[in-house]
């Protein structure tokens, strides 16, 4: 079989709108969001969004631990209808929250060494639709592009952390706010 390369998955309207209205209420109300500070250059800057880390270890990147917030029932009950349906476990979750247009990811992959070599992680977006592009790290023009909206999951697996980044750019267009999970198995905790 030939490895998909990127390998991504998108599944449209994964939830229900119903479902993913009630998913949006909860996690606005109920999670304990903080707009994080990250190390970027040498320099202390405020990340664009707001963040929560849960599950069962710290998670390390741009130069900072995060301790987690205890699993919420909702949030643990989606992470086992994706554990059946991908038939691989997770043990955490990171949630953004884009307030607005302004909110956004910078280029990235996840690629922490927690996360092992070929990590799966699933994002289940909720809220106003927005941008999320991938781009080929040996060749920036090599692109892919979808519009995340209400309800929809997209799982990346295989290689693709390993060739290519995403990011959820910013946006002029007026657009609401937009919460996003993304599921992910860290093999052990950060190393210091
Ligand atoms: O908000 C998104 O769709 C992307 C989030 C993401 O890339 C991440 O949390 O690592
Ligand atoms: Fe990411």
């Amino acid at each position: 079989m030939v490895a998909q390369d990127p390998d991504v998955l998108y599944w449209p309207q994964y939830l229900t709108p119903e479902d993913a209205d009630q998913l949006y209420e909860h996690c606005s109300g109920a999670l304990a969001w903080r707009q994080e500070t990250i190390r970027m250059f040498g320099r202390v800057v405020l990340q664009p969004r707001l963040q929560v880390w849960m599950g069962d270890m710290a998670y390390r990147y741009s130069g900072r631990t995060f301790e987690p917030t205890p699993w919420d029932e909702q949030l643990t009950a989606l992470a086992r209808r994706f554990q059946d349906e991908l038939q691989v476990p997770f043990n955490s979750v990171l949630c953004n929250w884009y307030q607005s247009g302004a909110h956004s990811m910078g280029w990235h992959s996840d690629n922490e060494p927690e996360l092992g070599n070929e990590p799966v992680i699933v994002s289940v977006s909720i809220g106003a639709a927005r941008r999320f592009v991938l781009r080929q790290r040996s060749n920036h023009q090599q692109r892919l592009e979808y519009l995340l909206g209400h309800g929809d999951v997209l799982v990346m697996r295989g290689r693709t952390q390993q060739r290519w980044e995403h990011a959820l750019p910013k946006t002029q267009k007026p657009v609401g706010a937009r919460i996003n999970l993304t599921y992910r198995y860290l093999l052990r905790s950060p190393q210091p």
